[in-house]
């Protein structure tokens, strides 16, 4: 029976233009990268779930904010691996990183309430898409009547948390009911056809889960020490953030024009502005120099994600072909800056 490749086996597996120096070290061109996890094209997407996702789950659960940025160039395969597409059709073994968390999040919510039945469940869904630089609500039932004038705001909270307002947020008890919000949006997402991709998403997508936990009585204390004594209600409300950027582009090559142009343009605009986000908070030269949040909407959307209070990943897809040799390089030297962003996770307790 084979051995299981290691990161490195796989590394160079994945594409003959890099070179893999150490278990976590890479170099391509003359430039070195670090990483945490690689996968080649015959990775499957429940090993990259596991190993990757299943922690920020649980995490989340604990009261822990987490966010899944995929970032890489237009089709090299960041909606397929989010699982932000229409799953209907789809072999389980295929879905991606979305419909697992979903199924993830409802077992464990499921044996939580078995250990701790006094514990409330309050779940609800957004599902957002940032479209030419303007933000659309992918939920709304009535877009015909909201139109363009539908006043979707960002502001910063209490605790330096990004606040939406303006966004339908759906209250949902079950799976199947999560599972027709992640559908209903995805189908209403901004899609078009370049020479790069036929399916090429031409918005940053973000389906934000919300879980509010919250008990009327809380104990505390040891058997020991004289038995538990109750305190007051306590409640933890956490964030999830699935992002699905849309991929950096070069309009030759994708000969877009017209309408597909001006996307590109503004896609990349939006991906330069993370860019330098990502610069100045992973730069510790540049430490406590000013973060350019607010140039642009995803990156105040992400404002939490990058540099705040979440547990974040990102995951860089890159091409193994060649001939892409200068866009996977960005996006290494793009994923290689974000790596070095110190978040400081903390529980949300309300
Ligand atoms: N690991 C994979 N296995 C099988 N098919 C894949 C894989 N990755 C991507 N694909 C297929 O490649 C095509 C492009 O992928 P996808 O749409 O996910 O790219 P993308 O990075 O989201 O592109 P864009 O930025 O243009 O939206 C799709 O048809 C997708 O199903």
């Amino acid at each position: 029976q084979a051995r299981p490749l290691s990161t490195r086996e796989r590394v160079e597996e994945a594409s003959p233009c890099v070179q893999a120096l150490d278990k976590e070290q890479i170099k391509l061109g003359s430039k070195y990268f670090t990483f945490d996890m690689v996968y080649d094209a015959d990775s499957q997407q429940e090993i990259i779930y596991d190993e990757c996702v299943r922690e920020l789950v649980r995490g989340c659960l604990k009261g822990y904010n987490a966010t899944v940025l995929a970032y890489g160039q237009t089709g090299s395969g960041k909606t397929y691996t989010m699982g932000s597409t229409s799953i209907d059709a789809m072999l389980e073994d295929e879905q991606g990183i979305i419909p697992r968390a979903i199924r993830q999040l409802f077992d464990d919510i499921k044996e939580q309430k078995v250990k701790q039945p006094d514990v409330q469940y309050k779940i609800h869904v957004s599902f957002l898409e940032i479209y030419n630089e303007e933000i659309k609500d992918l939920l709304d039932n009535q877009p015909h009547l909201h139109g363009k004038h539908k006043n979707i705001s960002l502001r910063e909270g209490p605790n330096g948390s990004i606040v939406v307002t303006g966004v339908t947020e759906e209250p949902v008890e079950t799976c199947d009911e999560m599972f027709h919000c992640l559908e209903r949006g995805t189908v209403c997402r901004s899609v078009g056809s370049t020479s790069m991709n036929s399916v090429s998403s031409r918005s940053h997508a973000i389906f934000t889960v919300t879980i509010e936990q919250s008990t009327d009585m809380q104990f505390s204390g040891s058997e020991s020490e004289g038995g538990q004594e109750p305190h007051g209600p306590s409640s933890i409300t956490s964030k999830f953030h699935f992002v699905d950027l849309a991929g950096s582009e070069r309009a030759k090559r994708t000969q877009a024009a017209g309408e597909r142009l001006k996307e590109g343009i503004n896609i990349n605009y939006g991906l330069l502005v993370l860019g330098n986000v990502i610069s100045a908070l992973g730069d510790e030269s540049r430490k406590g120099s000013h973060v350019p949040y607010r140039d642009s909407k995803l990156t105040r959307m992400l404002q939490d994600s990058i540099g705040g209070n979440s547990r974040t990943l990102m995951i860089a897809c890159i091409s193994p072909a060649d001939s892409n040799f200068a866009e996977s390089y960005n996006t290494l030297v793009y994923a290689n800056r974000a790596r070095n962003i110190k978040n400081k996770p903390v529980v949300n307790r309300d």
